[in-house]
């Protein structure tokens, strides 16, 4: 249904609706079937009379003019007639079918499209973004029709620079690049993982408001190492092992000084790079462009809100999160990117002293990491746990996660290794012996398959007085009494999309960690005690746009306390600086795009 009264509550001011006040015109330098052709311009049965003339589209279109609540309506009827006919069949089937029919109107009418994403976002987030969005990029190639975004590849050295040029839009406000080598917890994908960049985008879109004619997907295609990819005829990408090394870092570089050249104002968001690579670009980036890696830093922020809000489900008092026995689970650049700022959270609780990482409990594929650890990678190794006095007795480098949760019985079990069920029956069972009255389950890894348990199976086997948050969507869980599990989606799309945003509209010169920092308290502060009662900890990915501006705002003001913000369009640093917190909120809502038909003037 049209949602004019949640649109409007989503975003204080902009007006909503077909029949609101006239929307600014919107110059388009082409005519008659090439706009009917340009999803960013079409508006397909929408083009009232006078535009049919002005545009040359007379005649190129059936007669009758169809509004723009009609066309809604009559896509949200093919999609519900979809989800009636498909009732049964096998659910990747349904997911891909209603991806396609979501996707094809994507390729039509973005207006539209985003118009019925924005409306209904609960619904379509889980088909556009994770975890549908996991099998489209396994299913890449065969579900190619047309590009989407921009491709560079190891055979463009040299090129990007003049590459970057051949892109339509004038101006690009938002990129979001991978490398396609850790693709969820699907792993390396090659050139398919362009598809987490395009759903990726479509958040931003939806929750930030950002215009969809200055988004950018990006593949860097540097070669692939997945053997069934390279074997694969119909495999779209270089099939060619991976680069490595410097050459490797000479492609992104290369990529990164042609964005910058032709956008120096673009934020950069870095996607589902393996490991190493994440870790290795930040560093090499971070304060010489406006860039952030969501897979360490978004995530980081989305997990410490949900650790918070863990504390205060007990009914104790923030401060004592640094009393927290808190086990990771995966040591890659997700899970280190948790422990870092959890560390930095317990630190500034502390006064900023120097404090031992002594609650927290590191494991990976070879179980609890140790100072015993051989080849410990060095962002790793600050985690690892010593033999000392204040250690957990019996617990030896490399024992279970089963071992682990028997003898620390941690507050908090958080999941972030890619590995489907490793939080398995016995070990749910161990939480029941934590030492928290409300225990903490997240079993974040992406898509479903690789969710370390099911909602049903935490609530079942860990207790019904535990909190729960998973990566991607579970139903909430019937528990019986008319009593309810809460399923909280513990997914860095609370972050990312405000954290975008705030560096933007402030043109921060890079993104701090104070700004991400705010960020995640933003979130944090966002649930009510009452909410946190009943194990909600995020809220409803339907007021996304609301918390997005609430985000976006707590990080323009962290980027003008740093003095790293220098303004964005007509607005200068200067009048960011005297903007009150209510302003810098109302400056959000109004740089937010929202769908609606513009009038088209033809220019040459
Ligand atoms: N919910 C979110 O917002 C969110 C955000 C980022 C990443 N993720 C998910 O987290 C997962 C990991 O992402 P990453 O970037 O850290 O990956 P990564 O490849 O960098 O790290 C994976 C880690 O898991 C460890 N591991 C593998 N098998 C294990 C096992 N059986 N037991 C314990 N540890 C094991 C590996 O040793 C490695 O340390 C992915 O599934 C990704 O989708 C979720
Ligand atoms: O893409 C997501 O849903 C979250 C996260 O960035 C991931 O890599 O799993
Ligand atoms: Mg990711």
């Amino acid at each position: 249904m049209w949602k004019l009264a949640r649109a409007a509550a989503s975003s204080l001011h902009q007006t909503r609706g077909f029949s609101a006040a006239i929307p600014a015109p919107c110059i388009v330098h082409k005519r008659g079937a090439d706009i009917l052709h340009d999803p960013w311009f079409n508006k397909d049965t929408g083009f009232p009379l006078t535009e049919r003339d002005r545009l040359g589209l007379r005649g190129l279109l059936p007669p009758r003019i169809i509004s723009f609540e009609q066309q809604y309506e009559r896509f949200m009827e093919s999609y519900r007639s979809l989800e009636k006919n498909t009732c049964g069949q096998p659910v990747d089937n349904v997911s891909l079918a209603k991806w396609r029919i979501l996707n094809r109107l994507h390729d039509r009418n973005e207006t539209l499209y985003y118009r019925v994403l924005i409306d209904n976002i609960e619904h379509f987030a889980p088909i556009i973004y994770t975890p549908t969005v996991g099998l489209v990029c396994q299913s890449y190639s065969g579900l190619f029709r047309r590009p989407r975004g921009m491709y560079f590849s190891a055979k463009d050295k040299g090129e990007m620079m003049s590459m970057i040029y051949n892109w339509p839009a004038p101006q690009v406000d938002m990129i979001v690049v991978t490398d396609g080598s850790r693709i969820l917890g699907l792993g390396d994908l090659g050139v398919q993982g362009i598809g987490i960049t395009v759903g990726k985008l479509d958040i931003y879109v939806a929750a930030a408001g950002i215009n969809p004619q200055r988004i950018l997907p990006v593949m860097l295609d540097v070669g692939t190492n997945n053997e069934k990819l390279l074997q694969d005829n119909l495999y779209l990408g270089l099939r060619q092992p991976r680069l490595e090394g410097e050459e490797y870092l000479a492609i992104v570089d290369e990529f990164m000084e042609a964005v910058h050249r032709r956008w120096p104002k673009a934020i950069v968001q870095f996607e589902d790079f393996q490991m190493k690579w994440a870790f290795e670009t930040l560093q090499r980036y971070r304060h010489r462009f406006c860039m952030f890696n969501d897979d360490i830093q978004g995530t980081a922020g989305v997990a410490l809100a949900g650790l918070l809000g863990a504390v205060r489900a007990q009914g104790r008092p923030l401060n004592d999160f640094v009393k927290q026995k808190i086990v990771v689970v995966g040591a890659g650049s997700a899970g280190i990117g948790v422990l870092n700022v959890a560390k930095q959270a317990v630190s500034r609780m502390m006064g900023n002293s120097e404090m031992e990482n002594s609650q927290f409990w590191l494991l990976d594929k070879d179980g609890l990491l140790t100072k015993e650890r051989k080849n410990i990678d060095p962002a790793a190794a600050p985690f690892a746990r010593g033999f000392g006095p204040g250690e957990v007795e019996g617990l030896s480098e490399g024992a279970s996660l089963l071992e682990v949760v028997k003898k620390v019985k941690p507050h908090v079990l958080l999941g972030l290794c890619g590995v489907g069920g490793v939080f398995s029956e016995q070990v749910l069972k161990a939480m029941q012996e934590s030492d928290s009255p409300r225990p903490a389950i997240f079993a974040m890894s992406n898509p479903t398959t690789k969710a370390e348990c099911t909602a049903t199976d935490a609530f079942k086997y860990a207790g019904e007085n535990i909190v729960f948050g998973s990566g991607s969507p579970f139903e909430h869980v019937h528990l019986g009494n008319g009593k309810i599990g809460h399923v909280n989606q513990a997914n860095n799309m609370y972050l990312f999309p405000g954290v975008g945003l705030g560096a933007l509209l402030s043109g921060a010169r890079f993104i701090s960690d104070g700004m991400l920092q705010v960020a995640a308290e933003c979130l944090a502060s966002y649930i009510t005690d009452e909410e946190i009662q009943k194990g909600i900890l995020y809220p409803s990915t339907s007021s996304i746009r609301h918390i997005t501006t609430e985000v976006g705002a707590a990080v323009i003001r962290a980027a003008v306390a740093e003095e790293l913000a220098e303004g964005h369009g007509d607005v200068g640093s200067r009048e960011l600086m005297h903007m009150s917190k209510e302003e810098t909120v109302e400056y959000v809502s109004r740089n937010m795009w929202f769908p609606v038909y513009s009038p088209l003037v033809h220019e040459k």
